[in-house]
């Protein structure tokens, strides 16, 4: 292969996400024609409602998956936070690349840190995970819906609509945005949502000679952690309508995974931990699904 087209959302992070594939692609492969195909999809396009409600999974990937179909591109480039925890249709992950701060950011103009806001201060996220580790902390802030992409959300704050906004620590460093950073929120107290941090390319599935480009990129590490959170998380019926957080760590020949259900209007958390071997990440995610069920997550979940 000489020319490889990869298909992107048009985003300023998604396309940022895409040009870092593309040029380690470059850097593996040298020689090799990188192309970027870029095009919107429906989860950019509905910017009124809150995602939990467009529903539909898969809400960032459905046009790039089309163009794979159409033969209009060879790969996609994702989030794999965005990645449904079931891949629908004839496709497949070809690469996971290395994680970046996997955490959220706490962002004002006026606060230093989340236990500075004063009472009843005004929070924006959409994101449920979010909303519900929120309320567990501070019951009485006033949590507001916030979407659109990572510069929108910031104009929204800096247009005075919130005192604070909680977005991922990844999106803001790649835009360069870094700066904005006031609090990492941090596990065990604050745990991410699956796969936070993480790229992934799609392919379509079988397609061996497009596999073996993305090979190199592939990162162990966070194909396992990932791997052990979205089990949990697909375990649990996981999409954007439920606060589920997972969180995986690698040290020395153990995988460690801390899951969490809450309830995005009272604040009520259920929490899971456990450890086991490299070897089976899936195994992992299932006993800390199980353990939160045991521990009364059922009645939090759908
Ligand atoms: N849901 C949108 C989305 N998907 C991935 C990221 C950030 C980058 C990442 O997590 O890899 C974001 C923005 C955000 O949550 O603030």
């Amino acid at each position: 292969m000489e020319h490889i087209r990869l298909a992107t959302r048009e985003s300023a992070l998604a396309l940022w996400q895409t040009e870092h594939v593309a040029a380690r692609l470059r850097e593996a492969h040298p020689g090799l024609e990188v192309e970027l195909v870029p095009m919107t999809t429906r989860g950019d396009q509905v910017l009124d409602q809150p995602l939990a409600e467009i529903g539909g999974k898969g809400l960032f990937l459905k046009e790039l998956e089309v163009a794979m179909l159409e033969g209009r591109a060879d790969a996609a480039v994702h989030s794999l936070k965005d990645v449904p925890m079931e891949l629908e249709g004839p496709f497949e992950l070809a690469a996971v690349l290395e994680r970046a701060d996997p955490f959220d950011a706490f962002v004002s103009n006026r606060f230093a840190a989340l236990e500075e806001l004063p009472f009843g201060a005004r929070v924006g996220t959409s994101s449920l995970r979010r909303q519900a580790l929120l309320r567990a902390h501070r019951p009485d802030l006033a949590l507001l819906d916030l979407r659109g992409n990572v510069n929108t959300r910031l104009a929204k704050l800096d247009a005075g609509d919130y005192d604070a906004i909680v977005l991922a620590c990844a999106g803001l460093e790649r835009l360069g945005l870094g700066a904005r950073i006031r609090e990492r929120l941090q596990a065990p107290r604050f745990i991410p949502a699956a796969a936070q941090g993480a790229v992934a390319v799609e392919i379509r599935a079988g397609d061996e000679a497009t596999r073996a480009l993305f090979a190199p990129l592939d990162h162990e590490a966070t194909r396992l952690c990932t791997r052990a959170e979205r089990a949990m998380t697909r375990l649990l019926g996981g999409s954007c309508r439920v606060p589920i957080a997972a969180y995986a760590t690698i040290s020395k020949d153990r995988i460690s995974l801390e899951g969490l259900v809450g309830d995005a209007k009272s604040g009520q958390t259920v929490r899971g931990y456990a450890s086991g071997p490299l070897s089976e990440p899936e195994k992992l995610g299932e006993q800390v699904a199980d353990m939160l069920v045991a521990r009364g997550a059922d009645a939090l979940l759908p």
